[in-house]
Parts: structure tokens; C-alpha cells; sequence
């Protein structure tokens, strides 16, 4: 073919061919969580108890204090107290437990993604066989093949599969992992992309230690969770698939000088050598509403929205309340915006990169049941994550779904 100025309008044509006419939408939302509950008010008798630290009675007051205005009432962990007391290595600070770590939750969290999967493409509506990509985000593991190769196979995907699997992307890694799914979609006509999240508080787990308040607040918070949602974009022949909300933009931005404020290191005892600032909700309060303003300016819709950040509804990461009240005080928001975001972090805590997955399934329900958020089609996903990283996905709700 040569290099003639006819190979240009070839690439062209063969690159527009290989694109998706239309946005990415999500098509099906699965969720699944682990047995073990913990309601939170039994929670710090319970965690000074299997970490044979009954003693601490100070600590003990103070954690159950953090847990009353955690805004948490129950969590599920994969982790028992049977298991914990199996492996005295997991409460030793000095003990390697990598290994058991991994170990612990190496079968558990792929069989977890598989359920919320097998959920999301049940609620998509065609077959297993048509996900044409995957892309796995999870804590779980340190392993090729992954647990992307093992979901494949429980789930009897095609061995065609395009697989992509994301290691430690902290809180933000179900945002992360949609942001890519959204770009696979809308650039591999015909793409039907599974999602797949799911994340293990146990590389965390540590007995109490005053010197690292931070780790006990993560001890309260942090909960186990798998979340999975089929994505695709467009195709108006197809009568089946019905899209739930269209990712419309996807942004991310690294706050300048916040490296250290979140911060996840696999050690050999886990991710214990972990950091997380007591200054994350101020620096979330001051940087949020620049960063989405920055973020959706090129869609002119906050310009258009008369009711400014009212004018949408939120999908927001429950990172945590006080996370949870930054996003509210920057922005203005009114009372019962963030509604999805506290029900899910009541219900469930902070299941890292998953939570956001479960955020979008209590929005479908609340649109369905006409609770709330109708009279706004466009949304704002957002999540954090180490960096401090802020991940920023601008939705679409269709109104197919709606009359469900
Ligand atoms: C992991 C990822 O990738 C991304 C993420 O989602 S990161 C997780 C983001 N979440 C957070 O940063 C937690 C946000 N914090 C909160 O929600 C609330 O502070 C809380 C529910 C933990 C406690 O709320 P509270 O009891 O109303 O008040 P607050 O004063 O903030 O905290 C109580 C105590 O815990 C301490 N504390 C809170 N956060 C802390 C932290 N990160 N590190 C150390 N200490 C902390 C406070 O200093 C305070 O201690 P004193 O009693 O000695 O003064």
C-alpha cells in the first residue's frame, strides 16, 4: 500500500469501523458479600477480643467511640474469629503472614467476584459466553495467573477473553477499573465488558496499637464486598440489553503534594505498613469541588445545571462519614444527595474499590422505587484513592430502567 496520502483515509476508515457508534453504558450490576457479620456496636469487643487485647480497656473505649460516628451498623468479612485464632501470625506485628494472608482469601474472593458476577451479567440478560473483555481490580492477590484467570473459568467465559487485571488501586479501583471498561467499550465495536471488583480487608487486619491510630480507623471502617457490572456501549438493535446509566467522561487527578496521606506498602505481614492521614477529609474539602468543576467543564453541564451541584445526583465512594461530609460541605449539597453513598457505608462500611459498584445498584433501586434522584438524569461518580487520587466519572440515567 505504500505510504500514499489513500493510507491515511484507510487507517481512518478501518479505525472508525473498529469504534462503537454510541457512549458506554453499564447494562448489569451484581453485588455479593461474605457471611461473617459484624454489627458495629459489637464491633470493638469483638476485634480486642480475637486479637487477644481484652486488656486495653482505653483502646477498647476509644474504638468503640470511632465506630458510634463511623456511621457504619454492620460490616461482612471474609475473615472469622475461628480463622484469625487459626493463625496466631496475623496479631503478631513481627510474624511474616503474607502468605496466610494471601492464602485466606486466594479461593474465597475470586468465588465472591464470581457471585456478583454471575449476578451482573443475570441482570444484562445475555449469555456468559458474549463478555468479550474482563477487567479484574482486587487487593487479593500477588499471583499470574490471577484471579482474573480463575473468575474467567468459573464463570465459563470464552478462553478469548481479553483479560486486564489491576493490583492495589486502593479505594479508587472500582472507579478505575469502569474508567477502562469504558474505554475498551467505546473503542472495540461489539465489546461487552465484565467488571469485576473485589477487595480483602484481611491484608490489613492488626492487632490495636496507639502509635498507628490511623490503622485502628481503618480497622473500623474497611469491609469486605465483591461488586461486577457488564459494560458496553450502544446498539439500538439490541432489545435485550437495556443500559442503566451511560459513562459519559471519565477524569482522574493526582492532588499535588499528597503522596503520603494514603498510603498502601505489601509487606511481608501485609499491607500494615499502610498510612492514612488524619488530614484526608480537609484536603478532600479543599480540592473537590475545583477538581470537578475542572472535570466537567468541558461538558458544560455544571454551567447549565440552574441548581449548580443540586442539579445532579451522586455516586460517591464511602470512603468514610467524615469523607462522606467533605464532598457534602464543599459542594453545597443538600440533605439527602449523598443518601445512596451513607446507606451503602451504614450497611456494608467501606469496602475499598467495590463500594462504589453497591453505590450504583442502591441508585437503580432508589430511581426505581421513585424514592428520589429522578428529576436528575446526569450524575457524578467519584472516588479516592492513594495518590490522593480522585476519580471522576460523569453518568447518564436512562429512563428504560426507570419504568421497571
Ligand atoms: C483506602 C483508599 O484507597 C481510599 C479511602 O477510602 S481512604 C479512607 C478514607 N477515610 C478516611 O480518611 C476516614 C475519614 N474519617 C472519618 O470518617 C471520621 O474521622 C471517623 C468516622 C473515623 C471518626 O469520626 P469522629 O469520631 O466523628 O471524629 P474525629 O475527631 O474525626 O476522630 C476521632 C478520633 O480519631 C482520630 N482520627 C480520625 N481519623 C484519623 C486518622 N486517619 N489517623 C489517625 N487518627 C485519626 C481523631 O484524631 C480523633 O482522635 P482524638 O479523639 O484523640 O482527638
Amino acid at each position: 500500500m505504500g505510504s500514499s496520502p489513500h493510507l491515511a483515509t484507510v487507517l481512518h476508515d478501518i479505525h472508525q469501523r473498529q469504534r462503537a457508534d454510541g457512549p458506554a453504558a453499564m447494562l448489569g450490576i451484581g453485588t455479593a458479600n461474605p457471611t461473617n457479620c459484624v454489627l458495629q456496636d459489637q464491633f470493638a469487643d469483638w476485634f480486642f477480643h480475637v486479637t487477644k487485647s481484652d486488656h486495653l480497656a482505653e483502646s477498647t473505649a476509644k474504638m468503640k467511640k470511632i465506630c458510634e460516628r463511623s456511621g457504619i451498623k454492620k460490616r461482612y468479612f471474609y475473615h472469622t474469629e475461628e480463622i484469625i485464632g487459626a493463625h496466631p501470625e496475623l496479631i503478631d506485628r513481627v510474624l511474616p503472614s503474607l502468605t496466610t494472608r494471601l492464602s485466606i482469601i486466594a479461593d474465597a474472593a475470586p468465588k465472591l467476584a464470581a457471585e456478583a458476577a454471575s449476578r451482573a451479567i443475570a441482570d444484562w440478560g445475555r449469555p456468559a459466553a458474549d463478555i468479550t473483555h474482563l477487567v479484574v481490580a482486587t487487593n487479593s492477590g500477588a499471583n499470574e495467573p490471577g484471579a482474573d484467570v480463575r473468575l474467567a473459568g468459573l464463570l465459563g467465559l470464552r478462553p478469548t477473553v481479553r483479560r486486564t487485571l489491576l493490583y492495589l488501586h486502593g479505594c479508587s479501583a472500582g472507579l478505575a477499573a469502569l474508567r477502562m471498561a469504558k474505554d475498551i467499550a467505546e473503542n472495540n465495536r461489539g465489546a461487552r465488558v465484565l467488571v469485576a471488583c473485589t477487595q480483602a480487608k484481611i491484608l490489613w487486619f492488626c492487632p490495636p496499637n496507639d502509635a498507628h491510630l490511623d490503622l485502628m480507623v481503618a480497622m473500623t471502617m474497611l469491609a469486605d464486598g465483591a461488586g461486577a457490572v457488564v459494560v458496553g456501549a450502544d446498539d439500538p438493535a439490541n432489545h435485550i440489553e437495556r443500559p442503566i446509566f451511560h459513562m459519559v467522561s471519565a477524569s482522574q487527578t493526582t492532588l499535588p503534594g499528597t503522596e503520603q496521606a494514603v498510603v498502601d506498602n505489601l509487606r511481608e505481614n501485609g499491607l500494615v505498613d499502610s498510612h492514612l492521614s488524619v488530614e484526608v477529609p480537609r484536603l478532600l474539602r479543599g480540592s473537590i469541588s475545583k477538581c470537578l468543576a475542572d472535570s466537567m467543564a468541558p461538558l458544560g453541564l455544571l454551567t447549565a445545571s440552574d441548581k449548580g451541584w443540586n442539579g445532579f445526583f451522586w455516586a460517591l465512594h464511602p470512603g468514610g462519614r467524615a469523607i462522606l461530609d467533605s464532598y457534602e460541605a464543599a459542594l453545597g449539597l443538600e440533605p439527602g444527595k449523598l443518601a445512596a453513598s451513607r446507606h451503602v457505608l451504614s450497611e456494608y462500611g467501606n469496602m475499598m474499590g467495590t463500594a462504589i459498584i453497591f453505590v450504583l445498584d442502591e441508585i437503580r433501586r432508589r430511581r426505581r422505587r421513585h424514592d428520589d434522584g429522578k428529576d436528575c438524569q446526569w450524575g457524578v461518580m467519584s472516588g479516592l484513592g492513594p495518590g490522593l487520587t480522585i476519580e471522576t466519572i460523569v453518568l447518564h440515567a436512562t429512563g428504560s430502567q426507570d419504568e421497571n
